[in-house]
């Protein structure tokens, strides 16, 4: 399949979301809700984007005790999502339990495993008294997760090649810190252009302020899909 564009709908209100959903609609495939939007809108803003015909990714990057990660999975599995993330940092036994609580409320959800954010770079992975690099830090987190039981992470683009040669096929490599030529970094560190994500091997691509802060959002997230396409 193609690599995905989802797009990170991080915006202030759902008076900024609700036109660009309508312009996407049925051409988009994805829509991020993260924690901008969810902190101010709850599931009602899941249920209404869900309503709108896409299909929802929930990045509400989980990361607690197993017991409590656990019964949030149990919780949010009753809304219309088809993708959510935890932090691979919480451990073998929290990512387990997440799993065992996925599979038994809502079996085709996609549980993601965050591994290291895409804004970190080896300064900031050393502040955190991380000596690794960040290509080894991911794949030891993604190592780590595929044994808990996870099947899908979320990495940069950087590190996709290498995760794909060593998981099981069929891992879903959810790719933020995606930049068009030409876009703005911002607090991004480890970047790729959407077609060079694509060619190596994202499944999915997270794309938000690019296509935000376009002059014309849905031409911009037209742009990406095209770029993704032309990558095959
Ligand atoms: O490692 C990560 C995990 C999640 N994100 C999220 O993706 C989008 C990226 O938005 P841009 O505006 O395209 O930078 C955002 O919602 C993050 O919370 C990430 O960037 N990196």
């Amino acid at each position: 399949m193609p690599t995905q564009l989802i797009l990170a709908l991080d915006v202030p209100s759902r008076d900024v979301a609700r036109p660009l959903l309508r312009q996407l609609s049925g051409s988009l495939p994805w829509v991020k809700v993260g924690l901008q939007m969810f902190t101010a809108y709850g599931p009602d803003w899941v249920k209404e984007v869900a309503d709108q015909g896409f299909n929802v990714f929930l990045d509400l990057k989980l990361h607690d005790i197993p017991n409590t990660v656990a019964k949030s999975v149990e919780s949010l599995s009753a809304l219309p999502i088809g993708m959510l993330t935890l932090h691979t940092a919480g451990g073998r036994v929290m990512m387990a339990a997440a799993r065992e609580a996925q599979l038994a409320t809502k079996p085709h959800l996609q549980l993601l495993g965050v591994t290291v954010l895409t804004s970190m770079d080896a300064t900031g992975l050393g502040e955190i008294g991380c000596g690794e690099d960040a290509a080894a830090q991911v794949s030891r987190l993604a190592h780590l997760g595929s044994a808990s039981g996870l099947t899908g992470f979320v990495c940069s683009p950087l590190e996709v090649g290498m995760l794909s040669q060593s998981l099981p096929a069929g891992t879903q490599l959810v790719t933020p810190g995606v930049r068009p030529v030409g876009a703005d970094v911002g607090d991004q560190s480890r970047i790729m252009t959407p077609g060079d994500a694509a060619r190596a091997g994202s499944t999915h691509i997270v794309v938000g302020r690019p296509i935000l802060k376009a002059p014309d959002p849905a031409a911009a997230a037209h742009a990406i899909m095209a770029e993704l396409e032309a990558a095959g």
